[in-house]
């Protein structure tokens, strides 16, 4: 089954548009951790499955891993992820882009060695750095469009023959990439005009949206301007505000009322 199939069958049997985003940070790990030299993986582990249930995908953050030489970690995570929880996609975020032939080792990283079901690109680099991944038609590839962090506009704002950079990359990506039907897009909650927009160039590919919870988005805006014609479409990603939201001995039930009280606020809304 392809990434977006097995999004599309996950949006319907979880009736959830929230993507838990992984992102271990030890210093905010519950004290139960302290000294335990498998940490990462435990907590990772914990909080995944007690939010599995309100996850239309996970999607752990390489950086968040390699800074602390916690890749085998994410290795063991991903591979938890498949066994316990099969049909619910894992979205490596790692945001690559390279000139060709290193594209292509960044494509057998994610998908060969992690087993993602997909990946997150930057578009920056043009479509010989993405068609490596573009290649793997099985799985997904996330390309940033327009970011949520602040200096998003820096460059994705830039006018380009009358459109802004971002409003681009979202054609590009609709009309050109998406070949094998495998593309999804990166915009930012931030920016809900924005969101409205680029749903209005791509039809019903798939957005990735973070930025709800830490970042402040609003999750309700995001689907008022961004959802498909059937309630769907949309991976609605909050990261810190499930992880952490309890750092007491009750963290994992704490991170699965956050995620269920995201889903609930984004049902009301779609
Ligand atoms: O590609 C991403 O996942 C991403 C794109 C973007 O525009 N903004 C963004 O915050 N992210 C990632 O989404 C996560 C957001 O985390 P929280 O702000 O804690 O929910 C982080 O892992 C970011 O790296």
């Amino acid at each position: 089954m392809s990434f977006t199939q097995a999004l599309k069958a996950r949006w319907s049997s979880s009736n959830s548009l929230v993507c838990v985003g992984l992102d271990p940070e030890p210093a905010k790990f519950p004290k139960r951790f302290a000294g335990d030299d498998d940490a990462v993986f435990a907590f990772c582990r914990d909080i995944a499955d007690a939010t599995a249930e309100y996850a239309c995908a996970f999607k752990p953050q390489i950086a968040h891993f390699a800074a602390l030489s916690a890749e085998d970690a994410l290795q063991r995570l991903i591979a938890h992820l498949h066994e316990k929880h099969p049909g619910v996609p894992v979205i490596l975020d790692a945001k690559r882009g390279d000139i060709g032939s290193t594209a292509q080792q960044y494509a057998r990283e994610a998908f060969d060695r992690y087993a993602a079901d997909a990946v997150t690109a930057n578009p920056y680099l043009g479509r010989d750095s993405v068609q490596p991944f573009l290649d793997r038609a099985d799985r997904g590839v996330v390309i940033l469009c327009r970011t949520s962090n602040p200096g998003a506009g820096d460059l994705q704002d830039l006018m380009v023959d009358g459109r802004p950079l971002y409003q681009r990359v979202a054609e590009k990506v609709a009309n050109e990439w998406n070949t094998q039907g495998n593309c999804a897009l990166v915009v930012g909650a931030t920016w809900p005009e924005q969101l409205r927009e680029v749903r209005a160039i791509i039809g019903d590919m798939p957005i990735l949206v973070p930025g709800v919870g830490a970042q402040g988005g609003d999750a309700e805006a995001v689907v008022r301007n961004a959802s498909t014609q059937d309630g769907t479409g949309l991976l609605v990603s909050s990261s810190r505000a499930i992880l952490y939201a309890s750092s007491g001995e009750d963290y994992a039930d704490a991170a699965a009322r956050a995620a269920c009280a995201l889903r609930d606020m984004i049902n009301a809304a779609r």
